[in-house]
């Protein structure tokens, strides 16, 4: 591996003005406008994210039982979490740790504007309730910031006009029969993907130009959809895949077609969702225009820990033989995967977060088999977004025992999706402007346009080609701490810490 610097577009440029500033004080380039465009902005993360971002940019504060909250990041790595930078020359050698956020020049996530799409036409304050996932006290405040600052059209009492969803790209055959009656506010040209693809361009262009934007990221956190199987001639190219669009092909999604559209608008496009949006041919296209994709499905509660636990066993050398996971959740999400096509989708990213150190561990497990894996998920409406998930791991120990792990774990879906929904557009913010260089390279360039740096944040990462698939969350995150260190010139984090072990008078 050649070495190379890694310089983040606004080092570079600060060290530009710094040479250039006639007192030496370099003056601070102009915070870029970002914007966040959600498919899916209605249903519960998407409105609980457009919520809490306006809770943090008001500064309210509510009530529940327990007393006054505050708004807070917790979950959100970036926002919530530190980074290891070395150790203080003391004698005791004290670590120092800075927030994430701090490391290098990251969005603020109060900051975004933020719009998007859903089939469903519930105004924002409305999907707030309906999705009943922020305390009353808080809802009852937050709904007054859900208007639309840069409408121009007041309503009748001259009021800001509402925040509410672009109508969506609705197709029967890729969500749960069961959201029919949601899909109230949907695009025209049924079935003609090649004219919705151009009128999702069109709301990007319009969304960027509305609000004055400089960059526009585009997130699924739409329904999950079907996974299509992948045809030669449909989804292997670009022109493929624009030929079958043209063609009223039905084999593509419309996650595909918002996808489509961003890349097109060279707006980055990230799938919170487990469906295989990033075909063939749109993972070339984003390559032949430099513009990052990044997903598969969030990965918030049980998959989280699973990718946890899978890699303390088997790195401990225990061999699991089996992983029994179970839940039941009673929101929109849970409804529509009660639909057989649906779930599949997520029974495929979640039974697949094992794949790593499945491979790690091939000599402990049969190369075909590794451990029995099942996957159970039940829609109960009663409990809300508030999931149940249930996971029994039983492995393999020292001289023909057996060890028997079970977790009982009640995931906020929503509260723990949220924050990695800020983690993974203000990520996908800075990694497009970090370049690198290698020694023989004439120039900077861009990270590879399939951000697999994100995978942390995903339960089914995509990766480059060539690039193996790591779900364990720990390597994960170190990849995440190491390239942020890199741009500040600092090594990889290692553990070695030769200095503490190797012999010396201390
Ligand atoms: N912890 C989590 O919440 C979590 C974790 C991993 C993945 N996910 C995935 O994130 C997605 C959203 O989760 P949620 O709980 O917010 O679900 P939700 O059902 O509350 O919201 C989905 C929204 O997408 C809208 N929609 C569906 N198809 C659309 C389309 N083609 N265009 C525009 N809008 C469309 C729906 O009307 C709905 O408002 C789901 O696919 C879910 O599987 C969620
Ligand atoms: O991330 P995680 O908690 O393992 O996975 C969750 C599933 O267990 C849940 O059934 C589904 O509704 C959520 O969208 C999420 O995908």
């Amino acid at each position: 591996m050649l070495p190379h610097t890694l310089v983040s577009d606004e080092r570079r440029a600060a060290a530009a003005a710094a040479a250039t500033a006639p007192n030496g004080v370099p003056t601070p380039a102009p915070t870029p406008r970002i914007g966040l465009m959600l498919v899916g902005w209605g249903g519960n993360n998407g409105s609980t994210l457009t919520a809490a971002l306006k809770a943090h940019a008001h500064q309210l504060t509510w009530r529940s039982a327990d007393g006054v909250h505050t708004p807070n990041y917790l979950g959100s790595l970036t926002q919530a979490s530190t980074v290891a930078l070395g150790t203080k020359s003391t004698s005791h050698n004290e670590k120092v740790y800075v927030p994430m956020k701090d490391v290098l020049p990251m969005l603020d996530p109060k900051d975004l504007v933020i719009g998007g799409w859903d089939i469903s036409g519930a105004p924002l304050a409305n999907a707030m309730r309906r999705a009943a996932v922020l305390p009353w006290d808080l809802q009852r405040q937050v709904a007054e910031f859900l208007v639309d600052d840069a409408a121009t059209d007041a309503t009748s009492d001259g009021a800001r006009a509402p925040l509410r969803p672009l109508a969506g790209i609705y197709d029967a055959d890729y969500v749960a029969l069961n959201q029919r009656e949601r899909a109230d506010h949907v695009l025209p040209f049924p079935g003609q993907p090649w004219l919705q693809m151009a009128q999702i361009r069109a709301d990007i262009r319009g969304f960027k130009q509305k609000h004055a934007l400089d960059r526009v990221i585009v997130l699924w956190t739409g329904n999950t959809e079907r996974c299509v199987p992948l045809m030669v001639g449909v989804h292997d190219t670009p022109r493929a895949m624009f030929r079958a669009m043209q063609q009223n092909h039905a084999e593509i999604a419309p996650s595909v077609l918002y996808a489509t559209a961003a890349l097109l608008e060279d707006t980055p496009f990230i799938n919170g969702s487990p469906q295989n949006t990033l075909l063939p041919g749109l993972q070339t296209l984003a390559q032949i225009r430099g513009v990052p994709l990044a997903g598969d499905d969030f990965k918030s509660g049980q998959t989280k820990l699973k990718s946890v636990l899978m890699d303390f066993l088997v790195s401990a050398g225990l061999k699991p033989v089996s992983l029994a996971s179970y839940n039941h959740l009673g929101n929109n999400d849970g409804h529509n995967l009660s639909s057989t096509a649906q779930f599949r989708s997520k029974e495929v990213s979640k039974r697949g977060v094992v794949e790593d150190v499945r491979v790690a561990a091939r000599e402990n497990f049969d190369h075909a088999a590794g451990p029995d894996h099942i996957i159970v998920i039940k829609y109960m409406p009663a409990v809300g977004d508030s999931k149940r998930a249930i996971d029994e791991y039983v492995s393999d120990i020292f001289m023909g025992g057996k060890h028997t792990l079970t977790t009982y774990n009640v995931c906020e879906d929503s509260l723990l999706a949220v924050p990695l929904m800020i983690d993974l557009v203000v990520l996908m913010e800075l990694f497009q402007r970090v370049k690198y260089q290698t020694v023989d390279a004439d120039g900077f360039q861009p990270l590879h346009p399939i951000a697999s740096l994100l995978s942390y944040m995903l339960k089914a990462p995509v990766v480059p080609a060539r690039a193996a698939v790591v779900n364990a969350l720990g390597p994960q995150r170190r990849a995440l701490e190491n390239i942020l260190r890199a741009c500040v010139g600092l090594q990889p984090v290692n553990e070695l810490e030769l200095e503490n072990k190797a012999y010396r008078d201390f």
